[in-house]
């Protein structure tokens, strides 16, 4: 698992800023209708995808509701190291994507407000139990992430404590100003980044990108 994944990177700069804050993994963005959207078909794509492995970041393809098939075609042309499951996608499915021979990243999609640990574990147990990562995030409805909402961390917290063995990351409005809070309130040990990145929205910036990565290390000491 990753410790800090900056997701829907889209240009060089990007994957220079990501590396130069110290993150390890980046999220290349293939649901269409997201501002963070990269075109699979188009060579630019396979380059920033290259560029991000040879400097050394964790590549993590962000689908929704993609078939394998599809998503086989994506690795192919692409080249990623791990796969994010994003959408509605069912665990009666995951054979088809464990086949393609990659790491599975679930998106355990939780309401924004205070939940019973036994609430989130009733969502995130199917797919921790066939092997997938997890990453916990707020439900966006048709959006389906990197909507800037930001989960209940005392919850989580709760539930981390009954299942000290899984290891999960935490996603969902995320950014410099809190992200030390958001780990020290859930206890998460990896995190996740899009919109809290970006001025304006769709945008990475640099300095932001920097800032959250200074204070993420100092939470975690
Ligand atoms: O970022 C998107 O636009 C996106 C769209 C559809 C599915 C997933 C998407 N992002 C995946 C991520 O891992 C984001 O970092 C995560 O949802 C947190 O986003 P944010 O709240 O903006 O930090």
């Amino acid at each position: 698992m990753f410790r800090i994944k900056i997701c829907g990177v889209r240009f060089k700069s990007d994957i220079d800023a990501v590396r130069s804050a110290g993150a390890d993994a980046v999220g290349l963005n293939f649901f269409p209708p997201s501002v963070r959207y990269l075109d699979p078909a188009a060579d630019a794509t396979a380059e920033l995808s290259a560029f991000a492995h040879a400097g050394g970041l964790y590549r993590v393809g962000v689908f929704v509701n993609e078939s394998a098939g599809r998503i086989g075609d994506v690795v192919a042309k692409v080249g990623l190291d791990a796969i994010q499951l994003h959408g509605d996608e069912r665990v009666s499915d995951l054979a088809d994507y464990q086949n393609l021979g990659l790491p599975l990243i679930h998106a355990v999609k939780l309401p924004a407000g205070t939940l019973a640990p036994e609430e989130i574990e009733r969502l995130a147990r199917p797919w921790i139990d066939r092997d997938c990562q997890i990453l916990l995030d707020v439900d966006a409805g048709p959006q389906h992430g990197g909507s800037g909402q930001s989960l209940d961390w005392d919850s989580l917290e709760r539930w981390s404590a009954q299942h000290a063995n899984v290891r999960w990351a935490l996603a969902g409005g995320l950014h410099s100003q809190n992200v030390a809070a958001a780990i020290q309130a859930s206890g998460a040990k990896s995190v996740d980044v899009a919109s809290g990145v970006e001025a304006p929205r769709g945008q990475k910036s640099s300095d932001l990108i920097h800032q959250f990565c200074v204070q993420t290390r100092s939470a975690w000491g």
